[in-house]
């Protein structure tokens, strides 16, 4: 294996523990989210769902972007990537966005941040009570 990669995620997922290790790991809950937006906090929502599902629902939050995950590492799309606001990455249902996200923070974009449970958790801390 290439040992200068894994000492670098070492390094990055060094403070990956206790009570932490989720933050520490740039995980958002749906909770945090909902409260920086209505709190007006400028973010970046990603999301990197394929564009059939996209098509489905989306984000129709003021900043958006929507970069597919097998097209988010070319340069002319890590280009689009604001590094002075926290991004936050979403996906169904939070695989995609855990290892993208990841790799993200590891390639230097220390200020993304991954939506913990994705679209599906988001949905679910949102429940009835705010469609009512
Ligand atoms: O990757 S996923 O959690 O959206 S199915």
């Amino acid at each position: 294996y290439d040992s200068a990669l894994a000492q670098s995620y070492q390094k990055q997922f060094a403070n990956v523990e206790g009570a932490a290790a989720g933050k520490n790991l740039g995980l958002m809950s749906p909770a945090a989210f909902v409260d920086a937006t209505k709190a007006g906090k400028e973010m970046v929502a990603l999301d990197i769902r394929t564009e059939a599902e996209m098509a489905l629902f989306g984000l129709t939050l003021p900043h958006s972007l929507n970069i597919p995950a097998n097209e988010l590492f070319l340069p002319e799309n890590l280009a689009k990537l604001p590094t002075d606001k926290p991004v936050v990455v979403f996906c169904k249902s939070g695989a995609r966005a855990t290892a993208l996200g990841t790799a993200l923070r590891h390639a230097g974009f220390d200020n993304v941040k991954i939506l913990k449970g994705g679209f599906k958790g988001l949905a679910a801390y949102l429940g009835p009570k705010e469609a009512n």
